[in-house]
């Protein structure tokens, strides 16, 4: 192993969970992303929700329940604190009566982190979050490919009058040329819809469009391996909507669709993205004050963890 010392989280071995400030996994906090690989950081707004508010408790409520991470991940054998130094760096600091100021705080907040060449890893807050950090993600990378996973596709146009919102920030990365669309999947999406042909749009933009029902009673690792086919050596964005899984097991949301994707098949999808250049993430819509058990936080925390073990450079014992 190399000499260099990492942030390792502290054992439930010998550090009881519920004592110590939740952080995220109870790493370390530190102020900017300088220095790191990879950072878990908040963005806490629901105001482009669009039904249930509540997104804005998720960084909080995400942390507390991430008290349960191990630093290995019993399942994949990866060992992120062997191979990456990660830290909690807090949150974006957030116009709760602005969303379009929120947009520009997000932007540029995620500019200095990407500068520092730190992988971000974002709990959210509303899906509205991915349009300015995909700003700052494609001034760094170019247009990148995007694995997301939803029940939506939230390329709307406008929205009771308004270009910003949950509903609306894929079409707005098209717009401005964020994403390089031949290298672009949505997974999991369903529900009534706007018009007979829901996702023409995406397909016309030539995104991989994977319907719920394409993916119900089936293991997704097959279908990861198209994508990661699909989406090749290039630098790739993971976008994952906690309402992509059943209301069964993501109650504590704002938008449930039901008939979604199961527990299991998120961290398929998540798990099938070892390999690709993934240059950040994030983890949106979880409504803590609809999360009575606070079971959809602590999946959101696994789901976090993930993603941190299917990042560049990631150390395995396999
Ligand atoms: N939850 C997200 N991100 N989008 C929901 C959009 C719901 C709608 O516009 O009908
Ligand atoms: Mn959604
Ligand atoms: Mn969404």
């Amino acid at each position: 192993m190399s000499g260099k010392s990492y942030n390792v989280p502290p054992s439930a071995e010998f550090v009881a969970r519920v004592s110590g400030i939740a952080t995220m996994a109870k790493l370390p906090f530190q102020e900017t992303a300088e220095g790191l690989d990879a950072a878990f950081i908040g963005v806490p707004i629901d105001t482009g929700t669009s039904n249930r508010p509540g997104a804005r408790f998720g960084p909080r409520q995400i942390r507390a329940e991430s008290a349960m991470l191990r630093p290995y991940n019993g399942g994949t054998r990866a060992a992120p604190y062997e191979s990456l130094m990660v830290a909690d760096i807090g949150d974006v600091n957030v116009n709760l009566y602005d969303l379009k100021d929120t947009c520009k705080r997000i932007r540029e907040a995620y500019r200095k982190i990407l500068k520092t060449g730190c992988i971000p890893l974002t709990m959210g807050g509303d899906h509205t979050i991915a349009y300015p950090i995909l700003q700052a993600v494609a001034e760094r990378h170019g247009p990148v490919g995007l694995v997301h996973v939803d029940a939506h596709s939230d390329t709307g146009d406008v929205i009771l009058g308004e270009k910003i919102g949950h509903g609306t920030p894929f079409r707005r990365c098209v717009e401005e040329g964020l994403l390089d669309c031949s290298r672009v999947v949505q997974i999991g999406l369903r529900g009534s819809s706007y018009s007979p042909d829901a996702y023409a749009w995406s397909r016309a933009q030539g995104f991989r469009v994977v319907q719920a029902d394409e993916c119900w009673h089936k293991s997704l690792v097959p279908l990861m391996a198209e994508v990661r086919e699909q989406l090749g050596a290039g630098p790739v964005y993971l976008s994952f909507d906690i309402d992509a899984l059943d209301p069964a097991f993501a109650p504590g949301t704002g938008t449930p669709e039901i008939a979604g994707l199961t527990t299991i098949q998120g961290v398929e999808i998540i798990r099938g993205c070892r390999g690709l250049n993934i240059v950040g993430c994030d983890l949106v819509e979880v409504s803590p004050p609809y999360d009575a058990t606070g079971n959809t936080a602590l999946l959101a925390a696994n789901l976090l963890f993930e993603m941190l073990c299917v990042l560049p450079k990631i150390k395995y014992y396999n």
